[in-house]
Formats: C-alpha cells, structure tokens, sequence
C-alpha cells in the first residue's frame, strides 16, 4: 500500500511554506534527495537488498562447491554432496534473482508514484506567483520525464551498487582464504579502478542535469508554441519556431552524449581493469603453481572468483553512472518541493496532509454593512516595481462594484489580492468579520465564484466544468444557468450533453466564457468576482450576463472588471484606478462630474458624458440593490 503523502518527507513540506525558494543552509547533497524518496520504502528497500545478498552469496559460494568436486575427483572423498550443495546453490541463487527484480519493480514504481504525488500535491498548493515563472510545459518535464529518470537511481542502481559492494568484498575474502599473496593483485586493480572512477562520475551528474534541463527548457517552448500555434501559423512564423526547438533539442543531445561519453569511459575502463587483472592472476596463478605453492584447483576456484569479481565491478560501474541520472532528476523533483506552498495559520497543504481543524468562517457584513476592505494596501510582484500603492477601500456586502482603469492599472492584481494569489506588501485586508492574515488563503476563497479574464476549461466533461465550485449543482440547475446564458443549444448539439468532453478547442471563446460564467453562477457565493467576463460574448449574451450581475446584486457583492464601459456605467459604485493608485470611486454621475480621466475613458470609447446613465446607454437601466 502506498504510504499516506504526510509520511513522505514531510518536513520538506514545512521548512518554510511562506520563504523562500532556496532553502537555509544551501542546497542537501543529491543523494540525500534520493535518499528521502526511498526513505518510505524502505522495508522494500531492506527485502530487494536482502534478496540481492542471497543471490550473491549464491554465487560467492559456487565456485568453492566447484572446488569441492574437483577435489572429489580423487575418490577420497564422495562427489554427491558437493554435487547437491552445488544444484542447491543455483536454485537459491534463480529464486533470489527472481524475488529481488519483483521488489525492485514494486520499490521503483512506489518512488516514482510518490514522487509524482508530491510534485501534483505542490503544483496544486504552491504559492500562484512562483508556480507561474515557471512554463507550465517545463513543469510538467518534471513529473513525466525526471521521474522515470528516479525510478532506475531508486531501484537498481542503489540495490545494485549495494550487491556490487556485497559480491566484490565476498569474493576478495574468499580470495584471500584461497591465497592471500594473490590476492593483492586484485587489490591493486581494484584500487586503481576506484581512483578512476571517483574522477569521472561528478562530471556525468553536472552533465545529466543539464541535459535534463535543456529537455524541460524544450517541454516549456513546445507547450508555449502549441498553445499560440494559430498565431504561430498565421504569421508564417513555422520555420523560426522550428529552429529555435531545434536548437533546444540540439543541446540537450549534445549534454546527453557528454555524459554516455563519460559513461562509456568509466564502464570500458572498469571492463579493461577486470581482464587485466584477470590475466595477471593467471600470470602469477601460474608461477605459484609451479613453484608447489597452490594446487590447480585453488588457482582454478581463484580464477573463477576473479571472473565473478568482474560482475561486480560492471555492476557497480552501471550503477554508479546510472545513479548519476537519477541525482540529477532528485534534484529537479526538489526544486519543486522547494517551492513554497500557501501558507497561514491553517496552510492548505497542511490539510491536504492529513490536518484535521477547519477555519472556515461564515461570511458576515460588518456592523456597517461592508462586505470588503482593503487598508493601506501597496503590492507588487517579486522582483518588480510596486503594481498597488496605498488602496483604501471599502465595498459594501451587496451591490454592482466596477473596477474600471486604462491597461496595466493593476486591475487583475487587485482581484489578485482578494482572492490571494498574491499577498500584499504592506496594508490590511477584510472580508465581512475577519482579517485576511487570521485565515488561509484557501479559507478565503471560499466566499468567491470567480471568472478569469481566459475563461479556461479544466479537462473533463461539461458537467465537471460546470460543478468545478458547486460540485452538487443539481441538473435542474444547470440547465437553469444554461438557458439564462443561451448554452442549452450548445449543450444539445454536443454527443454526450452535459457528459460530452469538452476542449479548449470543442468550444468558441464567447461559450468558453459562458461556461466560465455559468459554473460562478451555479456557486451561489457571497462575492462573485468577473474579470471581463463579456469580452468575447455577443450584445444578447452581454446582456444576459448583466441581469445575472443585477440579480446576484441583490443579496450579495459581484466586484466587475470591464474595458467595455458600457457594462459598468451603472455599477453602485465605479473604482477608477491608475498607475496601481485609487484615484476615484463613486457612481456614474458622481464620477462625471469628478474624474476627469473617467471622462476620458468614456469618451474614448464613444459613451455619452453630458447626460446621466439610463437614458443613453442602450440596454442598460439602473438597478436598485
Ligand atoms: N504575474 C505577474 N508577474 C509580474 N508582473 C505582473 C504579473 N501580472 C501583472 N503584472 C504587472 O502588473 C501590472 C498591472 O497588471 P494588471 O494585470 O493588474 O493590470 P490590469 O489593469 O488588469 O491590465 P489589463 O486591463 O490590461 O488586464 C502590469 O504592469 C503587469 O505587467
């Protein structure tokens, strides 16, 4: 059974949910990283290894039973017994084969499962601002292609080095007990081929990791192409494109055949190493013999133990080179756990774990009805100018909220802070009865239905898509939400309806976004959030989505953001901001007669300034809430 994902190392988890990227004191060594994902293991671990041993003492012991019935020959002694321990040690030695590949199977698979959990668990947790420097296809290299990288390091290569150091010290022991002067020429050889190995491996881990980098520098540039290939194809731009990929590709080669180079090198050169020696042995073997100081058959048995040693010692040789991968893929698959996770005093992840105390709180106006405040808040990104200087504001617990500002004003960052994606700098914020710091983030989000600016789809049916927030929104409800939103004709041409499986590319922007809207409908949440929920969507549809936003008005807050000023123009309240500043708020009327840069975005986009709302926007009449 797979361990729960709060025993696999856990205290990466917590070192620091809230800091920084790279954790204090440095980097661990890469063999602790592999280390902590066989850690769980390691029953399975101790039973592949154990079995691994049995199998090697299996064939440390035949050439001494081999001996035996040389020895037999003579008649002094019989030949049966050796014969039976012999047959038995070759049955041993199979069933050991056998059990330690089925364990070594099972300890792989395991640490790769985990390490995949643990890279979707932090994905999913991880602080959005971190999460997103990343392109999303260079992210997703490391949990398909460096975890397949682990599960050699996990299994085979750590087991086998250890059978390697098992088989190697067993047959130099015996060794010895047959003739301990021949012995030390295998002990040179075996010297001199550790000096060299010790000498090229550090380079083979640099150069796999770099390697494995440049293949998720490729996984990021594909994911990023594919998604524009439209854009892409019509600008004929295929060609440019493709050598870019190229060049990816053509450096991770290039890295990768550093390393077989180096691999080669270190495996031929333990491979000479052995038939030197082997001949050496021989050489010595022979003069021994001949001078009456070892009898053929021990130089035979010694012989046969010199072959074995070059098992060993191509074991270990592909073991320590294939390791070098899997490190290097360790270290890849930490980074990710290193990023820090959203945090406060009940942190999402922390539950995910296993934690148990919920601080869910009841969404409740304050006593003077706000529903929302934000105090002296400045934000920015990490590593960039200040986006929000000194926001005061206050939003009531029912209402029409529109935040309205040319490009770049720090819109979205302020819908950001609310549904903390982002922390602020400096500056309080509240929602009805309680401070944002007092609960998680995940807490927070609880109150919002939320509709982003690119409508996204999550892979699924239509019905998953629609219960993304509400995930008991009965059908009658949906096709309530449908036909108020003019999907339920999309929903009958599809083959499935509700269970058709629904794409970025099955559907047209403007019925992405009414999904998008349908599915913060179907929440029934206190505050509804719309990040240009109508910037793809016809004036029918436009005006649909508008009755909504007067309707959830009523009882609760919908906070818009919208180019079109036509759909806001008769908000209860208009925030205008620039350059990250509140510089107005108020209502239409109030606004016209204040602001002179809301004027000026009206008349930008062509709406009548010198009379009040109602009567000159077509469509629109002012709601009362
Ligand atoms: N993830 C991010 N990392 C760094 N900077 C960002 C990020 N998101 C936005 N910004 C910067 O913050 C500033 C405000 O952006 P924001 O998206 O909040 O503006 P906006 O008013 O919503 O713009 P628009 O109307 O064009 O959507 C911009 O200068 C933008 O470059």
């Amino acid at each position: 059974m797979a361990p729960p994902l709060s025993c696999i190392g856990t205290e990466l988890w917590f070192t620091d949910p809230m800091g920084e990227e790279t954790p204090p004191g440095g980097e661990p060594p890469r063999t602790r990283l592999l280390w902590e994902l066989i850690r769980p293991r390691l029953p399975l671990f101790a039973l592949a290894t154990f079995a691994g041993l049995l199998g090697s003492a299996a064939r440390l012991g035949t050439p001494l039973a081999t001996k035996s019935i040389l020895d037999s020959v003579d008649g002094r002694s019989g030949v049966t017994m050796p014969l039976l321990v012999l047959i038995g040690l070759v049955v041993l030695g199979a069933f050991a084969q056998w059990w330690q590949m089925v364990a070594l199977g099972n300890l792989s698979e395991g640490v790769v499962y985990d390490a995949r959990r643990r890279m979707n668990l932090r994905f999913l947790y991880a602080r959005l601002t971190p999460l997103q420097r990343s392109p999303v296809g260079e992210l997703v290299t490391r949990v398909t292609s460096d975890s397949v990288l682990l599960r050699e390091a996990a299994s085979s290569s750590i087991v086998g080095g250890v059978n390697g150091v098992v088989m190697l010290v067993g047959a130099l022991v015996m060794m010895a007990i047959l003739d301990i002067t021949l012995v030390g020429v295998t002990l040179v050889a075996v010297l001199i081929l550790s000096v060299l190995f010790g000498r090229i491996l550090p380079s083979i881990a640099k150069s796999q990791e770099r390697a494995q980098a440049a293949v998720g520098e490729l996984g990021g540039e594909l994911d990023g192409n594919l998604r524009a290939i439209k854009s892409i194809k019509a600008a004929i731009a295929e060609e440019r494109v493709r050598t870019r990929l190229d060049e990816i590709a053509e450096r991770s080669r290039d890295l990768n055949m550093y390393a077989i180079r180096r691999q080669a090198l270190a495996i031929t050169t333990s491979w000479t190493g052995v038939q030197v020696s082997i001949l050496a042995i021989l050489a010595f073997g022979a003069v021994r013999v001949s001078e009456g100081a070892m009898t053929v058959s021990t130089l035979v048995a010694f012989l046969l133990y010199a072959f074995q040693i070059g098992d060993p010692i191509g074991q270990l040789s592909n073991s320590l080179t294939g390791l070098q991968a899997g490190l290097a893929a360790a270290r890849r698959i930490r980074q990710v756990d290193d990023m820090p996770a959203e945090g406060g005093p009940e942190s999402t992840v922390s539950k995910a774990l296993g934690g148990s105390r919920t601080d869910i709180r009841p969404f409740t106006p304050t006593g003077d009805g706000s529903g929302m405040l934000l105090s002296g808040v400045h934000a920015g990104y990490p590593g960039g100018e200040p986006v929000l200087s000194g926001i005061d504001l206050r939003m009531p617990s029912r209402g029409h909220v529109a935040l309205i500002g040319p490009s770049g004003a720090g819109k979205t960052t302020l819908l950001s802070l609310l549904l903390r994606f982002l922390e602020p700098d400096s500056g309080e914020l509240r929602l009805g009865n309680h401070a944002y710091h007092e609960v998680s983030a995940s807490s927070t989000r609880t109150h919002f239905a939320y509709v982003e600016q690119e409508s996204p789809l999550i892979p699924g049916t239509l019905r998953d898509n629609l219960r993304l927030i509400n995930t008991h929104a009965t059908e009658e409800a949906m096709y309530e939400v449908l036909d108020r939103l003019s999907l339920r004709s999309v929903v009958d041409g599809l083959p499935d309806g509700l269970d058709a499986e629904i794409s970025i590319n099955s559907l047209s922007g403007g019925q992405r976004q009414r999904v998008a809207v349908a599915r913060a409908l179907l929440a029934d949440r206190p505050v509804l959030l719309l990040d240009e929920a109508t910037a793809q969507v016809d004036a029918l549809t436009e005006q649909a989505i508008h009755d909504a936003i007067v309707d959830h008005a009523r009882t609760g807050l919908v906070i818009t953001i919208a180019h079109r000023l036509s759909t806001v123009v008769d908000a209860d309240m208009i925030v205008v901001l620039q350059d990250g500043r509140l510089i107005a708020q108020g209502s239409h009327d109030e606004l016209l007669a204040t602001s002179p840069l809301y004027k000026d975005l009206l008349s930008a986009l062509r709406i009548p300034t010198d009379s009040p709302v109602g009567d000159d926007v077509p469509g629109y009449g002012r709601h009362s809430s």
